[in-house]
């Protein structure tokens, strides 16, 4: 897995050989190459690089449930700094996680100007172990070690050039560069060139610094323990010489290495990568499926999601058309628009793509579009008129995709001549910021129209993931038993701060209360109305909360009734200082509200604990997940889980809902779904699928088995 040759007569080259990112494995043969170098005397220095432009992603991932890698890399990269000959490190593509720390064994790096760099050990729940948490702070200081330690963040070769990480940047053949420095090198004194041998740089204040960083991680954390481990880590390199530093560091990631956490945060780094491995229940998938190029698209309807779409995909290199037919709020987007893409430009030091926009008040100007992504109104009738114009003015072949969180893909695609060629995207605002994409595709979409929205939301840096049509898909359709249980607890008992409490300390950044108020109260409002189920008026008993033959409550439509909106305002299920503030505060006036309410309707509040609103509100949204894995509407679990974890704020370090049903063990779920759809049998939402049923009465497989196990189920059936 690595192979050793002699270059310039004098310079031994290793290069790393284990695609596709050359991640180092237990098995490397990256010491006896060193050894090959070290004992040949004709060698006077070595260059160590990665095949096929990469240097190396880190440690095998893929390795980590079965092997302990970490003592192993660490000795190599011992062995490499205590080498008597020069070793630079020829860094191209990527230099991550163990590869960083191999590079920070060698004694000199160079970097291709287009490399990115990084110790992102703490996203899979992690922390450099290979040394890297204390060889960093002694390169390049605590406060910067800190930063890119307990973020995880790449940085280009240019910062890593400014931060001391490496010692030269080329813009042309890296090992080319690093073989013609390890010439020049040859026959200097190594001791200054072993990091592991300097002090930290001198720090003044070092408590004050290191109290304040991990207040903040604490904050940002929202209950992942690595980010602390890792300031802990550099905290020993601050302060302990490297020998006891590195037993720190290893005893700090010993307790990570098997902890739930580091598991989940795995299975999410394996997750993402996986829905973009898609298929449809028709047999489509994405290696038989081949996308149309997309070079222009239109966007139709510049209110929020409009703008948003309109600059990520300008943002994206796309030549967009912008239709807004009112010219008012077509110079409003304009405005908007322009504004966005020159912040957003500045962020990340380029030019603004303004002249890749061009606006128009005339659907005509779509003609020669290659995708349409239409955004306007939630609206069934206007959707469906907009999708007939579009059908006459675009060329032949044009994908038509809906911006749509609730309407019937389906139903549209129906009003179109080309049904196939219609599927849904669904952003998430503002949709130039948030990550998730999901891609709906009704029974006649064709595979290529999903595999071109897909690669589009690929190339727009979405987490896109293909899902079939149903109220809601998948992330909303999942949301809403949760945010049900919420409302039945407050008539319970509970407080909007007691639910959002147990919520946020499980890792969401808002509970389900504080969202709301964020979202707009009115917008579920006008759904509940359409669908018939807002009975204004001051019916009481419990006759008022069934409706439609189930358990309602009509606590956020009674809100509403009294103009209380949310943080636009100014009132909700907290009060606001003023209409558009952030700050929630407790309504005294809410908690006599719901006082007056449980008298109204015979309830008696009782003691509601943290435990209840977890169970309840997850468990309820868990269970919705396996009716939409036994219905075909995702693929497999890990679409759920990357839906949730990058579109709903679900805790990565938790894995997703499916994955923590996995690791809170099934038959648990299954009794507490059990359990408290005794104590309410008038809510359908607790009564366990029948394929949670089915995983626990067949063993409870692991998540990995579950769709091996879910085809099995059904062919059974
Ligand atoms: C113990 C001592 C301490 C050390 C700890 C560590 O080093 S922890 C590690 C710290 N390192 C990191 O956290 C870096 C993690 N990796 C990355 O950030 C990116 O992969 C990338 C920037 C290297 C390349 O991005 P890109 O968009 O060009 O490509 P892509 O992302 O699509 O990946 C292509 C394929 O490679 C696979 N694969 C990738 N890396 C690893 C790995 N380390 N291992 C195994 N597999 C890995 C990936 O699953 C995918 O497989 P698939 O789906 O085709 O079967």
């Amino acid at each position: 897995m690595a192979e050793y040759n002699r270059v310039s007569e004098c310079v031994g080259l290793i290069t790393l050989r284990n695609p596709p990112v050359n991640a180092l494995s237990v098995s490397q043969g990256i010491v006896h190459t060193m050894q090959r170098a070290l004992s040949d005397p004709n060698v006077k220095s070595v260059v160590i690089c990665g095949q096929n432009g990469i240097f190396c992603g880190g440690a095998d991932i893929k390795e980590f449930g079965s092997n302990m890698t970490g003592p192993t890399l660490i000795q190599m990269i011992h062995a490499i700094e205590s080498a008597n000959k020069p070793v630079v490190a020829a860094i191209e593509g990527s230099a991550l996680g163990g590869g960083l720390e191999l590079a920070l064994g060698c004694h000199y790096r160079i970097a291709h100007s287009k490399s990115r760099l990084g110790l992102p050990e703490v996203s899979l729940g992690l922390l450099p172990a290979a040394g890297g948490s204390q060889r960093l702070p002694r390169l390049i200081g605590v406060p910067a070690a800190l930063n890119l330690i307990t973020t995880g963040r790449h940085v280009t070769a240019a910062e890593a050039l400014q931060l001391g990480i490496v010692d030269q940047v080329t813009d042309h053949n890296t090992v080319d560069a690093a073989v013609k420095f390890a010439l020049s090198v040859a026959g200097r004194s190594l001791d200054p060139r072993r990091i592991s041998t300097h002090p930290c740089p001198q720090q003044p204040d070092l408590d004050a610094l290191f109290e304040e960083v991990m207040q903040k991680v604490r904050q940002s954390a929202r209950g992942a323990i690595a980010p602390i481990a890792c300031v802990q880590a550099v905290r020993a390199a601050a302060t302990l010489p490297y020998a006891q530093g590195i037993e720190r560091e290893r005893e700090l990631m010993a307790t990570l290495f098997t902890s739930g956490q580091a598991r989940a945060l795995q299975y999410c780094f394996f997750a993402e990568r996986a829905v973009g491995r898609w298929r449809m229940p028709s047999g489509a998938r994405w290696d038989t499926s081949k996308p149309r190029p997309v070079q222009k698209a239109a966007v139709i309807g510049l209110g929020t999601m409009g703008r948003g779409i309109t600059v990520a995909l300008a943002q994206t290199g796309l030549s967009v058309i912008a239709v807004e037919t009112q010219e008012k709020q077509l110079m409003e987007a304009k405005q908007a628009i322009s504004g966005m893409l020159e912040r957003g430009a500045k962020r990340r030091g380029v030019a603004p793509a303004l002249d890749r926009v061009i606006y128009s008040q005339n659907i005509q100007a779509v003609a020669d579009v290659d995708l349409v992504i239409e955004a306007v109104f939630e609206d069934i009738a206007l959707k469906t008129k907009v999708f007939q114009q579009l059908s006459a003015a675009c060329k032949p072949g044009t994908l038509l995709c809906t911006n749509t969180s609730a309407l019937d893909v389906d139903q549209l695609a129906s009003e179109t001549p080309n049904p196939e060629l219609v599927v849904g995207m669904h952003f998430f605002a503002p949709a130039h910021v948030m990550k998730l994409l999901e891609v709906v595709y009704g029974p006649r979409s064709s595979p290529q129209a999903v595999a071109t929205a897909m690669q589009l939301g690929k190339k727009m840096g979405k987490a896109s993931v293909a899902v079939g049509n149903c109220r809601g898909f998948v992330g909303n359709r999942m949301l809403k038993p949760y945010i049900e249980e919420a409302f039945f607890l407050l008539e319970e008992g509970a407080t909007p701060e007691l639910v959002d409490q147990a919520l946020e300390e499980f890792g969401f950044p808002m509970g389900v209360f504080r969202m709301s108020d964020l979202s707009g109260l009115d917008v579920g409002w006008r759904v509940r109305k359409g669908d018939g189920l807002v009975e204004p008026g001051t019916a009481s008993g419990r006759s008022a909360r069934i409706r439609q033959g189930r358990r309602y409550s009509p606590l956020g439509d009674l809100l509403c009734e009294e103009g209380r909106f949310g943080q636009k305002t100014g009132r909700g299920w907290y009060q606001y200082d003023k209409p558009g503030s952030r700050v929630a505060r407790s309504d005294p006036w809410l908690h006599s509200f719901l006082g007056a309410y449980r008298a109204q309707h015979g309830l008696v509040a009782r003691r509601i604990d943290h435990q209840e609103v977890l169970e309840r509100c997850l468990y309820a949204l868990i269970n919705e997940g396996f009716h939409i894995l036994d219905d075909g509407i995702a693929a497999g679990p890990e679409d759920i889980d990357v839906i949730y974890v990058s579109g709903y704020g679900w805790p990565r370090h938790c894995g997703g809902p499916m994955f923590y049903a996995n690791m809170v063990g099934l038959a648990k779920v299954l009794e507490r779904l059990e359990h408290y759809q005794q104590l309410h049998p008038e809510v359908p939402h607790l009564q366990p699928s029948s394929l949670l049923r089915r995983l626990v009465a067949s063993g409870s497989p692991p998540i990995h088995k579950w769709e091996e196990a879910i085809k099995k189920l059904h062919s059974q059936l």
